[in-house]
């Protein structure tokens, strides 16, 4: 055996549960000193989960935070478990009350050494320097007389700073604790950048990230390990619990590649990613149903399967509310779905509803349609508040882009699982989802007519959505070239689109800030999610 055995535990914390995560962390150290690892590393801000917010601010919540780092020291020393040194990350407090955001080390019952990372992420969905003091100072200790060097997360996306200091100082290996979100096709950048940063500093490279879902944010875990030639010699798979163990090799000796996770595919993560973003959403929360309209369409199909899939079936509750517009395809559909995945499956008409309103008041042509959807909106909050479930928003990234929803209406909902697809990513994560079931010889869980079918609101008598939009492949084209690569007016007429067709889009995606803001939140899986990714003025006169 090695004289340097590492292990990386890739667990799913949860913010604020102390307690949980000190538990948490306890056992994969017995599980880590089982496999006879010197040194057991976690993922970034370990004790008290991530991202904290403004919790990190909170003196009751910093003391906290300090009590669970010496609960487990003394917990480890108890058990006869001193000797393995734990790299474990936290919230840690400057003598001057500022916080910082902390990798400590432990070793024979008490606190050896602290890291404070270096570069805080501001951009996207980050605003660490509202909450954190940056640290200054690079930590290199010694498990078993070697070097061992570390880093927390953006650390290593920056150059200078921790990894500058660190390289000329002979190290055997750089541990790197990681919180970092889920987006389609970052796996790629962080191995690569890994590989970088450990040509640079000369040393084997460990990076531990945290899996599980936290609002908006999802972590995939995809924990791994470089050699110091840049190879990955271990790896995790993504949204699971993992350990990863590895023989550090000495100076000199050949790195000898421990398991690696096969690959998945970008639909497969960025699915699961989906699943995990909800079903953390909704446990984490202390629930554990779900209730959502089915109407038949792709949409509401797509985010039952993803409910089914995060809850089982049992929990989740389909209801068909069908009105005077509904086609017996949408019913038909809908029951085929419901069964498909195991859910309780209810029908709820809405038209005496929808009539007495009428009755009561005389509405204009799209405010009466929006009815519709704000009665639907009703049965499924009533439902929600009696049942005691949570209720999901169906809408997709195209349709919020131009605010093609109802506000108060098919936009109500505790958690909206696809808002960061767009409607194009939505066919194709159902037909991966679908022959996925197949590859295992399961029932698909999408009816293959829900797939097919022309989106309709069926809020009106034949009512097609390329009645109000262009058609979604090249909707979600001028999207992506507006929204996601944030490209003005010039810009896409100079790519060839039409300038009638580019003047609607942003028009609808300008006025629709508002109504993306009441959205609920959703799991971010692309580059730029609407939210903190994306942070406009609501009233604005600015036009492109
Ligand atoms: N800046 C702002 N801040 C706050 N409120 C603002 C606002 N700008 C307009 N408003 C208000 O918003 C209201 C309009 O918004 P809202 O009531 O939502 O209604 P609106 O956007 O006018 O209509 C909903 C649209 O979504 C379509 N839809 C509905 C349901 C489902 C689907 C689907 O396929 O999934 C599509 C429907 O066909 C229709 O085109 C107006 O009454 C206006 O006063
Ligand atoms: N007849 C219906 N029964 C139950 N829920 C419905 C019905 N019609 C609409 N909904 C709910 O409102 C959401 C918005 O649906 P709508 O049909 O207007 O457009 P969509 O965005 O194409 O969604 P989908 O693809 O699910 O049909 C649906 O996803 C569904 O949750
Ligand atoms: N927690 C962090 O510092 C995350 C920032 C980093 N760029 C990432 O997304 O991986």
């Amino acid at each position: 055996m090695s004289d340097l055995r590492i292990a990386l535990a890739q667990i799913n914390t949860c913010v604020g549960d102390i307690a949980g995560n000190t538990a948490l962390i306890l056992d994969r150290c017995r599980a880590a000193h089982a496999l006879g690892a010197h040194v057991v590393a976690f993922p970034e801000m370990t004790t008290t989960g991530y991202p904290i917010e403004d919790l990190a601010l909170r003196e009751s919540f910093q003391r906290a935070a300090a009590g669970a780092v010496s609960t487990i020291a003394e917990a480890l020393a108890d058990e006869g478990l001193g000797e393995l040194m734990v790299i474990l990350g936290t919230l840690g407090v400057s003598e001057g009350g500022m916080p910082f955001n902390q990798a400590v080390v432990l070793s024979g019952g008490e606190v050896v050494a602290r890291y404070n990372k270096h570069h805080l992420p501001n951009y996207g969905v980050f605003d660490e320097r509202r909450i954190f003091a940056a640290g200054e100072d690079a930590c290199v200790v010694s498990p078993a007389s070697s070097p061992v060097g570390l880093a927390i997360c953006e650390d290593i996306w920056q150059d200078g700073g921790t990894v500058a200091a660190l390289s000329g100082r002979d190290l055997r290996l750089l541990v790197v604790l990681n919180g970092s979100p889920f987006e389609e096709g970052k796996g790629h950048t962080r191995v690569e950048l890994a590989a970088r940063r450990a040509r640079e500093v000369g040393a084997p490279l460990a990076y531990v990230n945290m899996w599980g879902g936290q609002d908006d944010l999802v972590f995939d875990g995809h924990s791994f390990i470089v050699s110091a030639e840049g190879e990955v010699v271990a790896s995790a798979p993504g949204f699971t619990d993992a350990m990863i163990v590895w023989d550090v090799p000495e100076a000199g000796v050949p790195a000898e590649p421990s398991g690696i996770a096969p690959s998945e595919s970008l639909d497969e993560q960025t699915y699961w990613a989906c699943v995990t973003g909800l079903r953390d959403y909704v446990r984490k929360s202390g629930m554990s149903k779900v209730v959502l309209g089915l109407s038949g369409g792709i949409d509401s199909a797509l985010v039952a399967a993803i409910a089914a899939d995060a809850l089982g079936g049992e929990n989740v509750i389909g209801v068909s509310m069908p009105s005077r517009y509904s086609s017996p395809h949408s019913r038909d559909d809908a029951m085929d779905l419901a069964h498909r995945i195991g859910a309780d499956y209810r029908v709820q008409h809405i038209m005496p509803m929808v009539e007495a309103f009428e009755q009561q008041m005389e509405l204009s042509a799209v405010a009466a349609e929006n009815i519709q959807a704000r009665v639907r909106g009703m049965i499924l909050m009533g439902i929600s508040n009696s049942e005691g479930v949570f209720t999901l928003a169906t809408g997709n990234k195209s349709e919020l882009a131009v605010g093609y929803s109802t506000v108060y209406g098919d936009a109500v909902g505790a958690f909206a699982p696809i808002k960061d697809l767009d409607k194009t990513r939505v066919w194709e994560l159902s037909r991966w989802r679908n022959a996925f079931a197949r590859s295992r010889g399961e029932v698909e869980p999408i009816p293959q007519s829900s797939i097919d079918k022309e989106p309709s609101a069926e809020l009106r008598p034949d009512q097609r959505d390329s009645d109000s939009l262009p058609d979604y492949a090249l909707l979600d084209q001028v999207l992506d070239a507006y929204v996601e690569h944030a490209e003005g007016r010039e810009e896409l007429l100079a790519r060839g689109f039409d300038a009638a067709v580019v003047d609607k889009v942003l028009a609808l995606v300008d006025r629709a800030e508002w109504k993306r803001r009441q959205y609920p939140p959703g799991p971010k899986v692309t580059a730029l999610a609407f939210g903190r990714d994306r942070r406009l003025p609501i009233t604005s006169r600015w036009v492109e």
